[in-house]
């Protein structure tokens, strides 16, 4: 018998139905979905409208090549670009996130000319090799090394550094505004601007990161939208393809012109059924007003967490957007995540301390509610 090649812990919990925000492992026991594979199904489990999409386009045509048109893919950009700046005149698919911040990286040098790349502390961007070298955790790094070269990091929130760091040597910076896994660390406003500001002034190339962020889940359909800022190269992931696997680069023409054919290539990246996920998944986000609604029910159940932790011995903040929340601990949060799954509720993990909520757009009050008061519970119990 084949053994599963384990790199996250096992939760030891199987999951035998899913739908919207609740998941029912193989007792038949209900769980709130805070972890929603790691924030992929923000629109919910099995999306109704999503579902129904992908299960149109397997029926008609569900693998060609990005040689051959397909009205999915023309109606999925048709859609985007409802979404997202006019700046960006260029869209791309791969099949995951690390995937496409690799691609985003290739087309910074090649579009530059430029070798340098900077990162910052607490980053994190995948794993595959060119994604693992803009993440700055030592413990996902060790024993792979080399890794890129010509990466530099840089301290997150610190303004004074850029202008050291960032120069006229510099292709790309990439940054997320809100960093996920590495502890849901919130930029600065100050920080954002400036580091907008240094590469426009040094002609380097601003990737932000919305892998995590983005799509709605922070209050905004991006989360540099509250920032007032524009990247000059948007990655998305996660929740863009309502549960099946998809990445998005979106890029400007004085970028995508720069690249020529044979520069990248994917043999999955753009099929028909990612990109009638993609259209879907956007669809919902649109009509459902799923920003507006990340942002009432996080600004909810932030509140309802200050008032049941605030001032708890062992909560140190309780920070994010929207629906990317994390709750910085005392002490780690893995006994608190095991006590929250015994108690119906399903979260993770981020940085050392952090407890990160990722639950989907259509968590209710009573969700929210219940939520909390077992978190409480399980805080509680952690600390003594
Ligand atoms: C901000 C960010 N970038 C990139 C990635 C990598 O995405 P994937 O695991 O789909 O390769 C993640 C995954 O957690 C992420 O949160």
């Amino acid at each position: 018998m084949l053994k599963y090649l384990m790199f996250y812990e096992d939760r030891g919990l199987e999951i035998s139905y899913a739908e919207g925000q609740y998941v029912w492992d193989s007792n038949g026991l209900k769980y709130i979905d805070m972890h929603t594979g790691h924030g992929v199904a923000f629109l919910g489990h099995r999306n109704p409208h999503v579902v129904k999409a992908l299960t149109e386009q397997l029926n008609k045509v569900s693998i060609a090549s990005t040689s051959f048109r397909v009205r999915v893919r023309e109606e999925m950009l048709n859609i985007l670009s409802k979404i997202v700046p006019n700046s960006f005149e260029y869209v791309y698919l791969l099949n995951s996130g690390s995937e496409i911040v690799d691609f985003a990286l290739k087309v910074a040098r090649k579009a530059t000319g430029r070798k340098k790349i900077v990162y910052f502390t607490n980053s994190f961007h995948g794993r595959t090799f060119g994604a693992l070298s803009v993440t700055s955790n030592i413990r996902y790094r060790r024993g792979v090394e080399p890794l890129l070269q010509d990466t530099y990091q840089a301290k997150f929130n610190n303004v004074d550094e850029l202008d050291k760091v960032v120069d006229n040597e510099t292709a790309a910076v990439i940054v997320e505004l809100i960093q996920g896994e590495g502890g849901v660390n919130v930029a600065s406003k100050e920080f954002a601007k400036a580091v907008r500001a240094r590469t426009l002034e040094t002609g380097s190339i601003l990737i932000i990161d919305e892998i995590q962020t983005g799509f709605g889940r922070t209050g905004t359909t991006w989360l540099f939208e509250q920032y007032n800022i524009v990247p000059d190269i948007l990655l998305a992931g996660k929740a863009i393809g309502g549960g099946f696997p998809v990445s998005v680069a979106f890029l400007p023409h004085e970028i995508a012109s720069k690249l020529e054919p044979g520069t990248h290539g994917s043999t999955y990246g753009g099929n028909p059924l990612a990109c009638a996920a993609v259209k879907a998944a956007t669809e919902v986000l649109i009509q459902d007003s799923v920003p507006l609604k990340a942002y009432d029910k996080g600004r909810e159940l932030i509140d309802l967490l200050k008032k049941e932790l605030s001032g708890h011995r062992i909560v140190r903040e309780i920070r994010g957007a929207g629906l990317m929340i994390g709750i910085d601990l005392r002490i780690e949060p893995t006994k608190t995540i095991k006590c929250l799954q015994n108690n119906g509720l399903l979260a993770l993990k981020a940085g050392v301390t952090v407890l990160r909520l990722l639950p989907p757009y259509v968590i209710n009050r009573d969700d929210i509610a219940y939520a909390v008061n077992v978190i409480g519970k399980c805080i509680e119990e952690s600390s003594s």
